[in-house]
């Protein structure tokens, strides 16, 4: 599906599949359980996102290696995949300013709603003030979103989507429901030449581990992780 396509890109919506609706505990977005599991919302203060950040790992996490958190040097990083935003959580959570873009209107609206709903929230408030999000194809448009923007392009991370990722039957529904409204990001290897375009120190490809780099450029560095890893193309260093 191409850049050009992205306001199709909600199609199983407008086909009735999904639908997009407020509960209690904020937006869901939700189908027939059986084809697409539990509805999905994005939640930053509780389950899998407040374990990440209080037992997490900090800057030994992959996400953090890849994008050169170190000690003394907190990069300013552009989410351009952002998706339910839970890597540009992480940087966030370890002090990074994030741009998040997200080009799938109602991906960008439970990512909305989630950092609504955290920045309410005395524990998460401070890390989502450092979270921006943008609505936007960042294959046609990051250099434009990034200069409307107040975060600095040192780091650009891409995570697209990649067919067959994860294995397990449960996660497999939510990439199912992922991939009826965001498709098989086959534009990669143009975002990763926009990437390159606007990074002034790197750009970092997360990639399912046996997984082929992006077409393109090769990389200069690969971190591997247990599942996934960083492919890294470096401009120069990151300095304290
Ligand atoms: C695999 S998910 C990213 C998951 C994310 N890293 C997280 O931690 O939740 C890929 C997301 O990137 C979005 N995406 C892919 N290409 C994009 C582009 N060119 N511009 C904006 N969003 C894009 C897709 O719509 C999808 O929501």
């Amino acid at each position: 599906m191409s850049g050009a396509d992205a306001s199709l890109r909600d199609g199983a919506l407008g086909r009735g599949e999904l639908t997009l609706r407020r509960e209690a505990g904020g937006l869901v977005l939700a189908g027939d359980p059986a084809r697409y599991g539990k509805p999905l919302r994005v939640d930053f203060v509780e389950g899998r996102a407040a374990h990440r950040r209080r037992f997490g790992g900090g800057r030994g996490q992959l996400v953090a290696r890849a994008c050169g958190l170190a000690a003394g040097i907190t990069p300013s990083v552009i989410d351009a995949t952002a998706g339910l935003g839970r890597d540009a959580f992480v940087l966030a959570s370890l002090g990074a300013e994030v741009l998040l873009i997200e080009r799938v209107a109602s991906i960008h609206a439970l990512l909305a709603d989630g950092l609504a709903r955290a920045a309410r929230d005395p524990e998460t408030a401070a890390i989502v003030a450092r979270m921006h999000l943008a609505h936007g194809d960042a294959t046609h448009e990051l250099a434009a979103l990034v200069a409307a923007s107040t975060v600095a392009p040192q780091v650009v991370h891409l995570d697209p989507m990649f067919p067959h990722r994860e294995k397990s039957a449960l996660v497999k529904k939510e990439m199912r429901l992922f991939r009826e409204l965001a498709g098989n990001d086959s534009d990669a290897p143009r975002l990763l030449e926009a990437a390159l375009d606007v990074a002034t120190h790197r750009v970092v490809v997360k990639r399912p581990r046996k997984a082929p780099p992006i077409e393109g450029p090769a990389p200069h560095h690969v971190i591997d992780g247990k599942t996934s890893r960083y492919d890294l193309y470096v401009h120069r260093s990151l300095k304290a």
